[in-house]
């Protein structure tokens, strides 16, 4: 894709985000964007955002269990940067009104420790770059109306990234399986989904090892500090005004975040 047609559509992007105003999916249009294309676009929208003093604290990786696959009907992965300005604390309330068409997910977030740059990044050294993991849910919203994405939507809008909760404690993961964390979401106490790390691409240490290697083409690293959201264990679900939901995880304990009440609250 021409630099200046990614321009337009990073642009395009950055005012349905500002305005809450969402746009037709560019794949409408042009069916035959890749997934390049959409990392084109996220390449010249991410400047825009850092430009309003917006900073990347991390990496989100989507489209890694094969329930979220099947949603979107595609066989990848993908990713996007995590902006500060979209991390909640545990037992926050989320204002409705930063998204426009928003969807809960439970998922595990790592905390990197050490530097780690791709390629040949292996499960055992990415093992060792991770400082400790920490219960999460993100809000995963769409600029594209209605939802209507293909791969390259989703890549070119940050990977369809909303906000993101964690609980704020990162708990060593040496000696224990990341395969098999298990997780309970509920949404106003009522059991709506389960999940197991290993949906997340077999073993959601595997989540950042593919991310080194996949950044690391691009002469990117994942810093010690970083955080990484390694992917739905389930199908994202629903939200609405008021909502409390809880992510329950094994052995990294539980997540809280309540949906305002409305608009402005
Ligand atoms: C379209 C978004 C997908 C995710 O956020 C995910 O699979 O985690």
């Amino acid at each position: 894709m021409h630099v200046t047609d990614a321009r337009m559509k990073a642009k395009a992007l950055y005012e349905a985000r500002r305005t809450r105003q969402p746009i037709a999916a560019f794949t409408d249009a042009e069916p035959d964007l890749t997934m390049a294309d959409g990392y084109a676009v996220q390449r010249e929208l991410v400047p825009l955002l850092l430009a309003d003093g917006d900073r990347v604290i991390g990496y989100k990786v989507g489209l890694t269990s094969v329930a979220m696959q099947q949603l979107i009907g595609v066989d990848s992965p993908d990713y996007g940067p995590v902006l500060a300005s979209t991390v909640y604390d545990d037992g926050d309330v989320i204002p409705l009104d930063r998204f426009i068409s928003p969807k809960m997910e439970a998922e595990i977030v790592f905390v990197l420790g050490e530097r780690l740059q791709g390629p040949g990044v292996s499960l055992d050294g990415a093992r060792r770059a991770i400082s400790g993991a920490m219960a999460s849910m993100e809000i995963v919203d769409s600029r594209i109306a209605d939802w209507r994405i293909k791969l390259a939507d989703t890549v070119a809008d940050l990977a369809s990234n909303g906000a993101m909760v964690t609980s704020g404690r990162a708990v060593p993961i040496d000696g224990f399986d990341t395969r098999l964390t298990g997780m309970v979401l509920t949404r106003n106490g009522e059991l709506i989904a389960t999940g197991a790390g290993a949906a997340a691409l077999g073993d959601p240490v595997a989540v950042v090892a593919w991310l080194a290697n996949v950044l690391g083409e691009h002469g990117i690293a994942l810093e010690p500090g970083h955080l990484v959201m390694t992917g739905a264990l389930h199908a994202a679900v629903p939200l609405a005004a008021g909502d409390v939901f809880r992510a329950e995880f094994d052995r990294l304990g539980a997540v809280t975040i309540r949906v305002s009440t409305d608009e402005s609250t």
